[in-house]
C-alpha cells in the first residue's frame, strides 16, 4: 500500500515494498516467527544488529564522550518497593476499553484516534478531496474497513473531530469515555460501541527469587537504576555538580496494543541520560552557547490547545529567550539530540520537537518535549526529553533515608533559624525496629509549617502522628521520649538542596526504523531496486569486496583486501557469488553498504581497483594503498565522494548491467 510517505528521493514509499526487503535481507524479523510470533516482539538479523551497534556508538561519542557522563548498566529486574516509590506501580498505565460483543481489547486512545481520522477520510472522499493514508498494521486496517465509508459531515463537526485530534494524548480515561459516548465511536469489527476507558499497567510483573515472597518488575525504562545510585555517582564525581549519568540497555512494556512493527513493542532498547542540575541556577547551562543559534521546528502546547499542527521555526536560543523552553539545560538538550539525529542520517525535513500537554506527561514530569520523526506511520516521538524536576530522587530518599542530596561548602556562612526534630535514638530504634529508618526519614523530611504545627502539638499531647507510606496503616504515632522539636538557630556552612533531572530518552528501535525509512529510495532501471542511503558511519558493512570471477588468483588479493580493511577498523563483506557484478552491487545496495571494491583482471596486471559510491554508482580506480586511504576517509567522514573522485581516476566501468534471471 502507498502511503502520503515519500522515499529520500521523493518517490511514493511502498511500506510494503520496504518491508518485504527489510526481512528478505534480515535487517529484523517477528521473534518466534516459526511458533507463529507474539506481537510487540523483534529479533534483529545481523545487518539490524550492526546498524543497532552503529547507532549506539555514534551515541556514546556524541552524549557521553562530549560531555564526560558517567555511564552505568543497572539490572532489569527491578524490585516492588522502587517501583511503588517512583509511581509507577500505581501510574505507569494506558487507558483500554473492551469490546462486549468480540471481547477485543483496544487501546482507548488510538481507538478515538482511528475512528475519527476514518470518519475525516469519508469526509474528504464525500467531498471528492485527495485522501491520504497513514500506515497501519494489516489487521488493523482490516477492522477499519467498515469505518471508512464515505460520508460528508457537517463544517462544524470536523473542526471538532480535528481539535480532538490535534490533542489527543491530553485526555485521561474519563474523558475519553466521554468522548466515545459522545460521538457514538463504535469498534469498526463489531459496530458496537466499547466499554468505559480502564487504567492497565504496563510493566510485567514477576517473582524474584524461589520463595515468590519477593515481588519485582521488569524495567520500564532504565532511569530508576541511574537515581538510585546518584550518590555514589556524585562522590565518584568529586561532589562536582552538575553531571549526567547515562545508561544504555533494554527496558520492557505491557503494550496493549503493539503495532507499527519496531515502533511499539513490548521489549525494546533505550538510551537515557539524567542530567543533575542545581534549580537555584535557573537551570542555566554553560555550553549553551554552542548551540544557540541552531534552528528547530517547535511544536508548542498552546499551538496544540488551539487545534493546530503547524511548527515554528525558531533558534533554541530565541526559544529559551522567550520561554517557550523553559530553561537552558532543556534547551541544551533539544538542541544536542537534534545534532544526534542529523548525524546519524534522520531526514532534516521531518524531525520536530513537540511539547507535551499537561495531562499527557508523565506522573514524575513538570515539563516534556518529543522528538517526533515523520514516518509512514505519521509524526512518531523517539526521544522524549523531559524535565523530572527533583521528583525522582526526593521520592527514595524519603521513602528509604538515603541522602540523595548535594552538600555544597558556602563561601559566606548563613544564620539561620527554623524547627528541628531530635530523635532519641537509644529509645527510637528499639521501639519502630525495622521501620526505624523509614520513619525517621519520614520525619526529617516534614516541610517547616508541618514542624511547627507537630511541635505544638508534642507539647500539648505528648505525642503526634506521622504519615509514614508503607509502615502499618501508613499512620505512625511518636511519643515525646522518642522525639522532640524545637526552635533551633544555626550556622550554616554547608548548603543541601536536591538537584532537579533534565532526561532525554532515546528509543533505540524507533529511531533505527524511521533511519530505514528516511534513507531509502528506489533506483529505476529495467527492474527497480530498494538502496539505503545510510551515512558511512552508520552503514551496518561500509565496504562490499566483489571479485569479478571465483578465480582462484582473485581470492589472495580479496583476503589481503579484506585483512587491510579490518585493521583499520572498516567492516567488510566479501561476495564472491557467480552473480554479475551489477546484481551484487544492487543487492548490496538494499544493505545500505555505500562502497563497492572491485577485483578485475586489471587488477592482475597492475594491482589497482575499482571504488564505487552506491548512491552515484560512479567509480574511481587506483592502486590498494590510495583506494584503502580513501575508504577510510570516507568512513571517517573526513573526505566527501567529491574529495575521492577529484584526486583519484575516474573509472567508465560497464558492471552495473543487471541480468534478471539471476539473484
Ligand atoms: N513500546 C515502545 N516501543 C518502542 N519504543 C518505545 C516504546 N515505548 C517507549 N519507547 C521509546 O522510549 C522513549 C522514551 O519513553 P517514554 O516513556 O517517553 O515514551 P512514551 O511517552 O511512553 O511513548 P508513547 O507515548 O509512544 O507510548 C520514547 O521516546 C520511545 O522512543
Amino acid at each position: 500500500m502507498t502511503s502520503s510517505a515519500t522515499t529520500l528521493k521523493g518517490q511514493p514509499l511502498d511500506k510494503g515494498v520496504l518491508e518485504s526487503m527489510l526481512r528478505r535481507r534480515m535487517f529484523f524479523a517477528p521473534s518466534f516467527d516459526i511458533y507463529g510470533g507474539v506481537a510487540g516482539l523483534y529479533d534483529y538479523g545481523p545487518p539490524g544488529c550492526a546498524l543497532q551497534a552503529n547507532i549506539i556508538d555514534i551515541w556514546r561519542k556524541h552524549f557521553v564522550l562530549e560531555e564526560d557522563m558517567l555511564e552505568v548498566d543497572c539490572t532489569v529486574m527491578t524490585p516492588h518497593d522502587v517501583l511503588k516509590t517512583s509511581g509507577h506501580v500505581d501510574k505507569f498505565a494506558d487507558w483500554m476499553c473492551k469490546d462486549p460483543k468480540n471481547g477485543d481489547i483496544l487501546r482507548a486512545d488510538h481507538f478515538v484516534e482511528d475512528v475519527l481520522e476514518a470518519r475525516l477520510k469519508g469526509d474528504k472522499e464525500a467531498r471528492g478531496q485527495k485522501v491520504e493514508d497513514k500506515e497501519e498494521d494489516p489487521k488493523r486496517k482490516k477492522k477499519k474497513a467498515k469505518g471508512t465509508e464515505a460520508v460528508k459531515l457537517e463544517d462544524a463537526v470536523v473542526k471538532e473531530y480535528e481539535e480532538i485530534l490535534a490533542q489527543i494524548d491530553n485526555y485521561n480515561g474519563e474523558q475519553l469515555g466521554e468522548l466515545i459516548k459522545k460521538y457514538d465511536l463504535r469498534n469498526p469489527a463489531t459496530g458496537v460501541q466499547p466499554e468505559p476507558p480502564v487504567a492497565f499497567n504496563l510493566m510485567f510483573q514477576t517473582a524474584i527469587g524461589p520463595s515468590g515472597n519477593l515481588a519485582g518488575y521488569l524495567r520500564p525504562e532504565t532511569a530508576q537504576g541511574q537515581f538510585l545510585n546518584f550518590a555514589k555517582l556524585l562522590e565518584y564525581n568529586a561532589g562536582n555538580m552538575p553531571f549526567a549519568s547515562a545508561s544504555i540497555g533494554k527496558s520492557y512494556r505491557n503494550e496493549i496494543a503493539p503495532r507499527g512493527g519496531l515502533l511499539r513493542v513490548r521489549e525494546f532498547l533505550m538510551a537515557e541520560i539524567e542530567h543533575f542540575v542545581d534549580p537555584a541556577g535557573h537551570k542555566k547551562h554553560e555550553r549553551f552557547h554552542e548551540v544557540a543559534d541552531i534552528e528547530l521546528a517547535l511544536l508548542d502546547r498552546n499551538v496544540q490547545l488551539s487545534g493546530q499542527t503547524t511548527v515554528t521555526k525558531m533558534t533554541i536560543g530565541e526559544a529559551v529567550k522567550q520561554k517557550i523552553v523553559d530553561n537552558e539545560t532543556l534547551g541544551y538538550f533539544l538542541a544536542r539530540i537534534h545534532l544526534f539525529l542529523q548525524k546519524i542520517g534522520i531526514d532534516q525535513s521531518k524531525i520536530r520537537f513537540r511539547q507535551h500537554m499537561s495531562n499527557e506527561m508523565a506522573h514524575y514530569a513538570c515539563d516534556c518535549w518529543d522528538a517526533e520523526l515523520l514516518t509512514s506511520s505519521g509524526w512518531v516521538e523517539c526521544v522524549g526529553c523531559a524535565d523530572r524536576s527533583a521528583y525522582d530522587l526526593t521520592v527514595h530518599a524519603k521513602r528509604t533515608g538515603a541522602p540523595l542530596v548535594v552538600r555544597e561548602t558556602l563561601e559566606t556562612p548563613e544564620i539561620v533559624e527554623k524547627w528541628e526534630p531530635e530523635i532519641n535514638s537509644k529509645k527510637f530504634g528499639p521501639t519502630f525496629r525495622k521501620d526505624a529508618k523509614t520513619v525517621e526519614a519520614a520525619i526529617l523530611a516534614l516541610p517547616q509549617e508541618e514542624l511547627a504545627k507537630l511541635a505544638e502539638e508534642l507539647k500539648t499531647n505528648g505525642k503526634i502522628v506521622v504519615d509514614v507510606p508503607g509502615v502499618g496503616d501508613g499512620k505512625v504515632e511518636v511519643s515525646k521520649d522518642l522525639l522532640a522539636i524545637e526552635w533551633k538557630k544555626h550556622t550554616i556552612n554547608i548548603r543541601e538542596y536536591t538537584p532537579n533531572v533534565i532526561e532525554p530518552s532515546f528509543g533505540i528501535g524507533r529511531i533505527l526504523y524511521s533511519l530505514l525509512e528516511h534513507n531509502y529510495w528506489v533506483r529505476e532501471g529495467d527492474e527497480a531496486r530498494g538502496v539505503i542511503s545510510f551515512p558511512p558511519a552508520v552503514a551496518p558493512v561500509k565496504v562490499l569486496i566483489v571479485p569479478i570471477s571465483s578465480k582462484a588468483e582473485f581470492a589472495p588479493h580479496v583476503r589481503r583486501l579484506s585483512q587491510k580493511l579490518r585493521s583499520v577498523g572498516i567492516s567488510s563483506r566479501v561476495d564472491d557469488s557467480s552473480a554479475s557484478i551489477g546484481r551484487r552491487y544492487a543487492r548490496n545496495d538494499e544493505l545500505g553498504t555505500p562502497f563497492g571494491l572491485t577485483i578485475d583482471f586489471q587488477t592482475l596486471q597492475d594491482g589497482t581497483f575499482t571504488l564505487r559510491e552506491r548512491d552515484s554508482t560512479r567509480q574511481v580506480r587506483a592502486e590498494e594503498e590510495k583506494i584503502v586511504d580513501a575508504i577510510k576517509a570516507l568512513v571517517e567522514g573526513s573526505k566527501t565522494w567529491q574529495d575521492v573522485e577529484s584526486e583519484l581516476p575516474i573509472f567508465e566501468g560497464q558492471e552495473l548491467e543487471i541480468r534478471p534471471a539471476e539473484n
